[in-house]
């Protein structure tokens, strides 16, 4: 998979996202800008990175070369929070939650995630995965070099193995390396309708062990909200898988401020995503931890709720990532440029802190910042090159797909001219 020698000069502006990581608090607004920068990839990582001038290269003739003139070039994204493996579609849900009827109730009323449930239950593998190829296509198109993808709508051992596998043979077959996340726990299916406890026993006792057996997750999620899991359930759930060898993340305070926050931060979970309603305490919480702060403004936006307080997190200390929480339901868009626009424009984060959310942070958030994210020595030459001389037109160039080329483990896997 990995190219062979790979060498990038006189980008208008080398964006490195370098230093510590997962940048915290102010040290997001540093992503280490090399001006007129070059970099060279050998065996698909990073072999060296500056000026162009000082370029340690006489001859180009054994080298694949890449002129970057005009054009800013970057870590490739991680988009480090997807449910992206699923059956079937509810467009109708988008307009009744415009109409006025919550996302929750529509869950309770067995539709929303469970109406996913039903189709993703009744697809094949080899369906999953044909539909699951096309959205990471489309994902690398944007420059996405590296995914999180989460189970969730099997909700039972098969259908949450099969989610699983899809992730885990299509890790082998395209370019986007993918996180697999499992995530048995994302509602309570209608065979356990009111036993939400004996549920969380079936998980536990029956679904981790087989999924942990497999070694196809190296991630567990679970949905904490008012009506879902409350708190002591997702602890339980969260602990027993950290027993078992994975790691936490936990979807929190994402429409009832539950102390989500606070809890992923106690368990050193990995990430807290959503934080809508996260609270004062939550906040002070996450910026005093090491677990990053995963915001989801698509989210918010197509729910039309308020969006989460990222600039007080940042403010606060916290490392912020910015996903897209591509699904189905509340979210059926995995726009980087939608995300980064309203990040700047609704959130108030810089562009660079933007950058850094979307790269090094999001790398962090999936445990995997000291081989991806950032464009260092030693990492995996994950690469988007941008059509535009500089990142701020990420922003400025609102909901613009202006990625010209991306590059995995150091090869050209994406590039603009060849779609026309
Ligand atoms: N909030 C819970 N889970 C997903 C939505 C899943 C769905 O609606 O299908 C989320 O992160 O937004
Ligand atoms: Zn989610």
């Amino acid at each position: 998979m990995a190219g062979k020698k790979l060498f990038i000069k006189h980008a208008a502006e080398m964006v490195t996202c370098a230093g510590a990581a997962p940048k915290m608090g102010a040290a997001m607004a540093d992503i280490g800008i090399i001006p007129d920068g070059a970099l060279l990839a050998e065996n698909g990582k990073i072999s060296w990175v500056g000026p162009t001038a000082e370029l340690p290269v006489q001859s180009e003739a054994q080298w694949e070369v890449i002129d970057a003139t005009g054009q800013c070039v970057m870590p490739g994204f991680v988009d480090s929070h997807t449910h992206m493996v699923f059956g079937g579609y509810r467009a109708e849900e988008f307009f009744w939650r415009l109409a006025g009827t919550p996302y929750l109730e529509i869950l309770e009323r067995g539709g929303g995630i469970l109406n996913t449930v039903q189709a993703t239950r009744s697809a094949s593998l080899a369906e999953l995965k044909a539909m699951t190829l096309g959205r990471l296509d489309n994902m690398l198109a944007m420059g996405v070099t590296t995914v999180e993808g989460k189970s969730g709508y099997g909700l039972d051992k098969e259908t949450e193995l099969r989610q699983l596998a899809v992730m885990d043979e299509l890790n082998r077959e395209q370019p986007v390396e993918i996180v697999p996340t499992f995530m048995g726990a994302h509602a309570v299916p209608p065979e356990y309708k009111g036993r939400t406890d004996d549920y969380v026993d079936y998980i536990i006792k029956e679904v981790l062990p087989a999924v942990v057996k497999q070694g196809i997750a190296e991630f567990c999620d679970v949905f904490c909200e008012q009506g879902v899991f409350s708190l002591v359930q997702s602890r339980r759930l969260l602990e027993a898988a950290q027993a078992m060898g994975l790691k936490a993340k936990l979807h929190a305070d994402e429409i009832v401020a539950l102390g989500g926050a606070e809890l992923a931060a106690e368990l050193n979970a990995c990430s807290a995503d959503h934080l809508l309603q996260a609270s004062d305490a939550g906040i002070a919480a996450l910026g005093k931890a090491h677990t990053v702060a995963t915001v989801l403004p698509m989210t918010a936006f197509c729910l039309r709720e308020s969006y989460a307080r990222a600039r007080t997190m940042i403010n606060n200390g916290a490392a912020v990532a910015l996903a897209t929480d591509y699904n189905p339901g509340s979210c059926f868009s995995h726009s980087i440029p939608l995300v980064a626009a309203l990040a700047a424009i609704q959130l108030k984060l810089e562009p660079a802190e933007i950058v850094t959310a979307l790269t090094i942070n999001g790398a962090a958030a999936v445990n995997r910042a000291n081989r991806v994210g950032s464009l260092e020595i030693g990492k995996q030459a994950d690469i988007a090159i941008l059509e535009y001389p500089s990142h701020l037109f990420l922003v400025y160039h609102a909901g613009m797909n202006i990625v010209d080329k991306v590059i995995k483990q150091g090869r050209l896997v994406w590039r603009k001219s060849d779609q026309k």
